[in-house]
């Protein structure tokens, strides 16, 4: 989008056509304060951490959560698509290798989708009973799908905008890492190793993601405001994303005794 459609459309949107911008400061502290509708406190995550999910619960997240992990790759290729500038493709790129995975120059990465589908098999899960979707309930595809469509819709730069959950993911990651192996010791920790992965890398694609945010977003009061709907847009996705699972059967269970 042209800069100065850019600005109009955040006006318009916001009804913030005056007032001047946020210190940089504070801009950022108020995106980081929207951490507090992060999927961390909703009620299924809250259960998750606590050790309260069955076994079929657990495995209903991570197969419909594989939806969301199939669709991260496929949203940063819309970006990309969007965006004419090198520099930005050439730091946005390194988001679709580390999902899809890549073989180059002798060196290999299995990718984070393959990692998912180990943590399937980790909760017990077959490969086929995540990758064939069988177990994605619709309200689950219709929230991520509402992020794919948003990257392809709206500007390049909105979209880069849409990504910053991803300031608050490390800790949700973290909090996986140190309560499963307590509370659900039947849970093979080598599937762990998908949140540990994430951990520097969620670290260093928000480093970038909020560095361009708030240089772009910064212009006016309008696009500060615009940038921070934008964020709780994504917010919103992820809580009805958790939302979908958690009102689902979560029957998944394949294989193994019932917790
Ligand atoms: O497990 C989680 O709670 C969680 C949350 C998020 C997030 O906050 O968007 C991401 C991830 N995981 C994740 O693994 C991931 O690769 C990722 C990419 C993105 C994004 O918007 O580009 N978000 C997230």
């Amino acid at each position: 989008m042209d800069f100065d459609v850019a600005i109009e459309d955040a006006a318009a949107r916001t009804g913030m056509a005056n007032e001047p911008p946020l210190s940089r400061e504070e801009f950022e502290a108020r995106l980081r304060g929207k951490s507090t509708s992060y999927h961390i406190h909703h009620p299924f995550h809250v259960m998750m951490a606590e050790g309260k999910l069955t076994r079929a619960q657990l495995q209903g997240w991570v197969a419909n959560r594989f939806y969301y992990q199939i669709a991260i790759p496929v949203k940063d290729a819309a970006i990309m698509s969007n965006c004419p500038d090198r520099e930005i493709r050439r730091e946005w790129i390194q988001r679709i290798l580390d999902h899809d995975g890549y073989e180059i120059g002798g060196i290999k990465d299995p990718g984070g989708i393959e990692a998912w589908i180990r943590l399937g098999e980790a909760v017990g899960l077959t490969r086929d009973d995540v990758t064939s979707l069988r177990h994605v309930v619709p309200a689950a595809r219709f929230a991520v799908d509402a992020y794919v469509n948003f990257a392809r819709q709206r500007s390049w730069q909105e979209a880069i905008a849409s990504s910053l959950t991803e300031l608050f993911a490390p800790h949700i990651h973290q909090q996986r890492i140190d309560t499963w192996p307590d509370m659900y010791p039947w849970v093979d920790t080598e599937g762990l190793q998908y949140f540990r992965n994430r951990l520097t890398q969620a670290r260093r694609d928000v480093a970038h993601g909020l560095r361009f945010t708030l240089d772009y977003f910064s212009r006016s009061r309008a696009l500060q405001e615009r940038a921070l709907e934008i964020l709780q847009f994504k917010l919103d996705v992820l809580w009805a994303l958790a939302d979908a699972i958690m009102l689902s059967e979560c029957r998944v269970e394949i294989t193994g005794p019932k917790a």
